[in-house]
């Protein structure tokens, strides 16, 4: 496999690159010139192996040694840049976005289309090798008009937003002369990837019926739900759950883009479930997390850099062990502020901060990493099977009458993105 920086490159012209793609056939590749231009900061000079059009954003890093695929329809990573310190990216292509598992869930996606507005790697692979693989990196980019930028140091870049946190940028293309930035955080991103209109995804023999919150729910989170025996019924972020909640075995909050405090309908919506319904099992992951913290009181806080990686050890405070864990935000809570009646679950062991929180006496409980994991280690998988038997505990007679709009022959139908 040919790696692109293996090849002499210039950036001042376009460059041609001759790479063989095996040994009987040869092909010709030309990348253009591309800038990463950090804003109030340095520009990074490299080429363009995505769409021509610029795009700006909020650079951000992972240390993910895999799962690009994933990560970039990961709706979590809505208006970012991300950038990737494994150096060689692209190298088993990206499988088909079509694919689907039984429960009619994409199988390799987190969402239908890349959701960063661009990415940055040291050296991209223009050749793949995969047996899911359907396309290479860079044809993907183009054609879901994603900017794309090769031959950047991301040891320096990642330096630089270790120092300085998380900044905006502009992944310039071509003779791109604009110096606009797009600022994520300022701009409500669950609206832009909550589900138009509620769904319902049926399961055989259902045990329970969970209504789950979508501010941008990746499918394996709802494949951790069915897979488990759960029907669920999804909801957009700010659907009334507080008038269905005594219809539902639980509520469930996804991961979700952007600062929490733009979903403020959402943790108003659950401080009365909370209230009204004292025994309904709740779990939130990430933006979930943050959203349930909200509601039961707690203040968010932006941290300087955040964490994305699949490696993340985390203590439970409840047992003492660690647990190597999958994460992608920007937000955290701040455990100080957690009422009285709630304590924190986990916290990081990096750099301290909250991972997660549980009520004293009540089936509440929140992580910020990601326990459904895709990508990343399902040490923490356990957490499901934990919500799985509040809900086994939980019961209420006639719950599955009188769901209304929500009931499932009303529903029939495929997720609207
Ligand atoms: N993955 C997530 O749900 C991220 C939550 C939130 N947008 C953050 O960056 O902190």
């Amino acid at each position: 496999m040919l790696a692109f920086n293996t090849l002499k490159k210039s950036f001042t012209s376009q460059l041609k690159i001759n790479f063989t793609r095996s040994l009987a056939t040869s092909s010709t590749t030309t990348l253009d010139p591309a800038k990463l231009i950090i804003k109030g900061g340095p520009v990074f000079n490299g080429l363009s192996f995505g769409s021509p059009n610029s795009a700006s954003g909020e650079a951000v890093f992972t240390t993910s040694l895999v799962g690009y695929p994933e990560s970039m329809t990961d709706p979590s990573y809505r208006g970012q840049i991300i950038c990737f310190t494994q150096p060689l990216i692209g190298n088993y292509g990206v499988p088909s976005g079509n694919a689907r598992d039984d429960f009619t869930l994409l199988k390799y996606f987190e969402s239908p289309n890349i959701q960063c507005v661009g990415i940055v790697v040291t050296d991209v692979a223009l050749e793949y090798s995969h047996w899911t693989a359907v396309e290479s990196l860079s044809n993907w980019c183009k054609r879901e008009n994603v900017a794309a930028i090769t031959g950047v140091d991301t040891r320096e870049l990642v330096s630089y937003l270790r120092e300085q946190g998380s900044s905006l940028a502009r992944l310039s293309i071509g003779n791109d002369k604009s110096e606009e930035f797009y600022d994520p955080g300022l701009v409500n991103m669950v609206a832009k990837v909550t589900t138009k209109e509620p769904f319902h995804i049926p399961v055989k023999n259902a045990k329970h019926h969970v209504l789950v919150v979508d501010c941008g729910a990746k499918e394996n989170i709802l494949r951790c739900l069915v897979s488990r025996g759960a029907e669920i019924t999804v909801v957009p972020y700010n659907y009334p759950i507080q008038k269905v909640a005594d219809k539902f075995d639980g509520i469930f909050i996804s991961n979700g883009p952007g600062d929490p405090i733009y979903c403020s309908e959402t943790v108003e919506n659950l401080k009365q479930v909370i209230k009204e319904q004292p025994d309904l099992p709740l779990m939130g992951i990430c933006m979930g997390h943050q959203l349930l913290s909200l509601a039961a009181g707690a203040k968010t806080l932006k941290l300087k850099y955040g964490n994305r990686a699949h490696n993340i050890p985390t203590l439970d405070l409840t047992t003492g062990k660690c647990h190597i864990t999958s994460q992608n935000h920007g937000y955290a809570v701040d455990a100080s502020t957690l009422p009285s009646d709630y304590k924190e679950y986990f916290i990081n062991l990096n750099d301290s901060s909250n991972e997660g929180m549980i009520h004293k006496e009540r089936p509440i409980f929140s992580v910020q990493f990601h326990p459904e994991a895709k990508g990343g280690p399902l040490d923490s998988s356990f957490l499901f099977d934990k919500y799985f038997k509040l809900l086994d505990q939980y019961k209420v007679d006639g719950k599955y009458k009188d769901l209304g709009d929500l009931s499932s022959e009303k529903l029939a139908g495929a997720r609207v993105w």
